[in-house]
C-alpha cells in the first residue's frame, strides 16, 4: 500500500509542470459534479412550485435556470476535459522520454535478458494506460465522488427511506462494476496479448515468405496461424461472456432501485410525507448516477493496473545507469590504438564463460585477424574492446588505459565497431551515414564514402546521398550494407576499427573486392578482424587462433601457415572446399 502510495506520489509528480493546468481542471470537475447534483433539486422545484400548483410563470424560471445549468456544466465539462487531457499528455510525454532515454543508457547484457517486445510494450501501452488513468479516471474518480455525496446529502434532505435505497444501490453497483473490471481486464489483456502473437506469426511468416514457399511449408504456417487465431478468438467470447453478465447487471439493480423508489416514494405521496417532485427528483439522482458509478467502478478495478503500468516503467528508468561513466573517467586526446588485452575472462549472463585468460597486445597501426571454429569466443572479444560488456575478471587497456576508465563519448570516437550484419535504417543514405555524427557536412559523408569505395554506387542512385534506402526503399546488397556500414565507422575517424565478420554474407566475388578494399581502408588505423574466412589473412600482419575461449595460436599468416597447426588445418580444408573435394 504504501509502495502504490509512493508510486502515485511520483506519478502525480509528472504533474508538477502543468500543475496549474492540472489543479484548475479538477475544480471544474467538482463545479460541473455539483452542477449535475442540482438539477433534479430544480426539477423538483419546478414540478412542486409550478407544474403541480399550474404556476407558468415559476415553471418557466426554473426551466430557463435548468437550462442555464446544463449549458455551465458542459462548459465546465468541456474545459476541464481539454486542461486535464493536456496536462496528462505532457506528464506522459515527459514519462516516455524519461523511459525512452533510460532505455538508450542499459548495456547490452540488459537487452540481452529482456525481451524488445516487453520495452516495446512499457513505451506504448503501459504509457497509454497511464494517460488513461491521468486524464479521464481522476476526472471520472473526483466527478462521481463528489456527486455521490452531493446528491446523498441533497437525497437525505427529502426522504430518508428513499435515501436508505439510493445507498444501497450505489454500493452494489459500484462493487458490481469493480468486480467486472478486476475479471475482464486480464482478458483483455490476454486479447492484446494475443493479438501480438498474432501480428508477430504474420510479420515472420510474411518476411519469410522465400523460406516458406520454397520449403512448401504454407500449411505448417497455416496451422500455427489457426492455433493462435482460435486462442484470440477465444480470449474475446471470454470477454464478451462477463461484459454481458456484469455489465447489464448494473441496470438490473437500477431499475430494482427505482421500482421500489417508485413504490415506497408513490405511497409517501399518498401519505402527504413526499411531494411529486421529490420523487421525480429521486429518480433523477437515480439516472444521472447511472454512469459516474459503473466509471467509478472501473476507476477503482484500475487504479492498482495503472499504478503497476507506471512501476514498471519507473523500474526500467531506476535500473538504468545514470552516467555510463566514472567520476573520474579521462579522455584520450591524440589516440595511438594500442590494445592489451591482461588475463581477460569473461562470462555472459547465462553462466557460459566464453574467454578465458585472453592475454594479447595488439600495436598501433598493426591488422590483426581474429580465426577459430564457431563458437570460440572471437566476437566476444570485439564486444568486450568497444565495451558493449566489461570483463568479469582482468583488463583491458587502450594506449596503456584501462578502457573502463575511458569517457564512453571518447571511446565511441576512438573505437568503431562494424557488426556482422550491420543495421540499415529506413532513412537516406546520407543520414546512415551520419548516424553518429547527424551534423557531418555532406562532404565528410562523401570523403568517408569514397574510402569504403561506396561513393560511385552512391552516386548512380537517382537521389544519390538523399535517396532511401531499407524497407520500400532501395534495396542493398550483403557488400553495399558493409560499405555503408564502413563509411559509418570510418566517418568518426577512429583509430581502431573492429570488424565482426564483413565477408560472412558475401558472395565470392563480392568477398575478394571487399578484402582487396579493406587493405586500403584500414590504412593508417589499427585493425582487428574476426572472421573465419581465411581470405582476410592476406591483408594482416598477425593472425590470433581461438578455440574454447583460449588463444591457441598466434604469428604471421605465413609462420602459421608452415606450422602445422589449427590454422594450417583451416587452410587446408578451405583449399579443399574451393577443389570441390
Ligand atoms: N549475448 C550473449 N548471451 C549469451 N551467450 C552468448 C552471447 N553472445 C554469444 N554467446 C555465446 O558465447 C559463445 C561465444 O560467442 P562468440 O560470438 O564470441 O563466438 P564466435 O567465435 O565469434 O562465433 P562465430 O564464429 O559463430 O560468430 C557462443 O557459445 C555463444 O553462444
Amino acid at each position: 500500500m504504501s509502495s502504490s502510495l509512493s508510486q502515485l506520489r511520483r506519478l502525480l509528480g509528472y504533474l508538477r509542470n502543468h500543475k496549474l493546468e492540472f489543479l484548475t481542471g479538477i475544480i471544474l470537475v467538482v463545479f460541473m459534479s455539483y452542477a449535475s447534483s442540482v438539477i433534479p433539486i430544480l426539477i423538483k422545484e419546478a414540478i412542486d412550485k409550478g407544474i403541480s400548483t399550474k404556476n407558468y410563470e415559476f415553471a418557466l424560471r426554473y426551466s430557463l435556470i435548468i437550462l442555464g445549468v446544463a449549458v455551465l456544466q458542459g462548459a465546465f465539462s468541456f474545459t476541464a476535459r481539454y486542461l486535464l487531457v493536456k496536462s496528462a499528455q505532457h506528464a506522459v510525454y515527459d514519462l516516455r522520454m524519461d523511459a525512452f532515454r533510460a532505455i538508450q543508457r542499459h548495456n547490452i547484457e540488459f537487452f540481452d535478458k529482456t525481451y524488445s517486445g516487453q520495452l516495446i510494450s512499457r513505451i506504448t501501452n503501459d504509457t497509454e494506460r497511464i494517460t488513461r488513468f491521468l486524464s479521464f479516471r481522476i476526472r471520472m474518480f473526483v466527478y462521481s465522488m463528489f456527486l455521490i455525496a452531493m446528491s446523498l446529502y441533497y437525497m437525505s434532505r427529502m426522504s430518508g427511506i428513499l435515501s436508505a435505497v439510493a445507498f444501497v444501490t450505489i454500493i452494489i453497483v459500484v462493487l458490481i462494476n469493480t468486480t467486472y473490471a478486476k475479471k475482464v481486464r486480464p482478458i483483455y489483456d490476454k486479447v492484446r496479448h494475443q493479438t501480438g502473437v498474432i501480428a508477430s506469426v504474420a510479420t515472420a511468416s510474411i518476411s519469410g515468405i522465400k523460406t516458406i514457399k520454397a520449403l512448401a511449408a504454407e500449411r505448417f504456417i497455416q496451422g500455427k496461424f489457426s492455433n493462435e487465431n482460435e486462442k484470440l478468438y477465444k480470449f474475446n467470447i471470454d470477454a464478451t461472456r462477463i461484459t454481458a453478465i456484469y455489465g447489464n447487471a448494473s441496470f438490473l439493480v437500477l431499475g430494482l432501485a427505482m421500482g421500489t423508489m417508485v413504490y415506497y416514494g408513490g405511497k409517501g405521496i399518498i401519505e402527504g410525507l413526499l411531494t411529486v417532485g421529490e420523487l421525480a427528483a429521486f429518480l433523477t439522482y437515480m439516472l444521472t448516477l447511472m454512469w459516474p458509478l459503473r466509471a467509478l467502478g472501473f476507476t477503482i478495478g484500475d487504479i492498482q493496473r495503472s499504478l503497476a503500468a507506471a512501476s514498471r516503467l519507473f523500474e526500467i528508468i531506476d535500473s538504468a545507469p545514470k552516467s555510463i561513466d566514472p567520476p573520474d573517467a579521462v579522455e584520450i586526446k591524440n589516440p595511438k590504438g594500442k590494445i592489451e588485452f591482461k588475463d581477460v575472462w569473461f562470462t555472459y549472463h547465462t553462466g557460459k564463460t566464453v574467454l578465458k585468460g585472453i592475454n594479447l597486445t595488439i600495436n598501433s597501426g598493426e591488422k590483426v585477424l581474429i580465426t577459430g571454429p564457431p563458437g570460440s569466443g572471437k566476437s566476444t572479444i570485439l564486444k568486450l574492446i568497444a565495451r558493449f560488456y566489461e570483463p568479469t575478471k582482468g583488463q583491458i587497456l587502450i594506449d596503456d588505459i584501462d578502457i573502463r576508465k575511458i569517457k564512453t563519448e571518447n571511446l565511441r570516437k576512438i573505437v568503431a565497431y562494424v557488426p556482422q550484419e550491420p543495421f540499415i535504417f529506413n532513412r537516406t543514405i546520407r543520414e546512415n551515414i551520419a548516424l553518429a555524427k547527424p551534423h557531418a557536412e555532406i562532404n565528410e559523408i562523401i570523403k568517408a564514402a569514397k574510402i569504403a569505395k561506396i561513393h560511385d554506387f552512391i552516386s548512380t542512385l537517382p537521389n544519390g546521398y538523399e535517396t532511401i534506402v531499407g524497407e520500400k526503399g532501395v534495396t542493398l546488397s550483403g557488400g553495399q550494407r558493409q560499405r555503408i556500414a564502413l563509411a559509418r565507422a570510418l566517418l568518426l575517424e577512429p583509430k581502431i576499427i573492429l570488424l565482426d565478420d564483413p565477408v560472412s554474407n558475401l558472395d565470392a566475388k563480392t568477398e575478394k573486392e571487399l578484402v582487396e578494399d579493406l587493405k586500403d581502408i584500414l590504412k593508417d588505423k589499427t585493425a582487428i578482424i574476426v572472421s573465419q574466412r581465411l581470405s582476410l589473412a592476406k591483408i594482416v600482419d598477425r593472425v590470433v587462433v581461438m578455440k574454447d575461449g583460449n588463444i591457441v595460436e598466434e604469428g604471421s599468416p605465413e609462420e602459421l601457415a608452415k606450422k602445422g597447426g589449427l590454422f594450417s588445418e583451416m587452410l587446408a580444408s578451405m583449399k579443399g572446399e574451393k577443389n570441390g573435394e
